[in-house]
């Protein structure tokens, strides 16, 4: 049996009122705007694609079987912590990342400049140097959802492997 296998994550969340001053969270990192993300969680959507990549890989389902959005105990959760639970069923089960590929979809905000800051936050947590974590974004050339800054998207890939 390969010692390797790769998973591919994809999330969605839609942008709150910006009256409901939610703080806009990716990759663990609060990111200057005029709104959040609305979710039962803290909304980070890159965490999420990040998250469902790994338990993708791993053959561990998905992070709503995991973690609940009708559960009470995820509301407001930090999404690093998650990746922290989910990182631990890995290591359990003998895998380590690796490296890992997020990109954000979206318009706004442009995220070049809290990019060196959302790898040095959650490289750590996935036990990976930052070179081996890569964040990227794109545009949607204001086509669809994301266009109209109705909402981000994000895709993560990872690869991973025997202990
Ligand atoms: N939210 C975003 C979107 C894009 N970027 C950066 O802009 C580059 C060009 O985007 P296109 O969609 O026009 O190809 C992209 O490669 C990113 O470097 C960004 O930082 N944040
Ligand atoms: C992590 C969770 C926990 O409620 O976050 P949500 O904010 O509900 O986000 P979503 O991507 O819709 O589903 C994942 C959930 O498991």
């Amino acid at each position: 049996m390969t010692g390797l296998r790769i998973g591919q994550g994809f999330d969605v969340h839609r942008f709150a009122a910006p009256e409901d001053g939610r703080p806009l969270v990716l990759m663990g990192c609060e990111v200057p705007h005029d709104r959040g993300l609305a979710g039962h969680s803290d909304a980070d959507v890159m965490i999420h694609a990040l998250m469902d990549a790994l338990l993708g890989a791993a053959g561990l389902g998905d992070i709503g079987q995991h973690f609940p959005d009708t559960d009470p105990a995820y509301r407001g959760a930090d999404s690093a912590q998650l990746l922290r639970r989910v990182m631990g069923d890995l290591s359990e089960r003998g895998w380590r990342v690796v490296n890992a590929d997020v990109c954000l979809i979206g318009e706004r905000p442009k995220i070049g400049p809290h990019r060196e800051r959302m790898r040095g936050r959650i490289a750590p947590l996935l036990g990976l140097a930052a070179e081996a974590l890569n964040v990227k974004a794109t545009t949607t050339e204001k086509l669809g959802f994301t266009g109209r800054g109705e909402g981000l998207a994000a895709q993560a890939v990872v690869l991973i492997e025997r202990i």
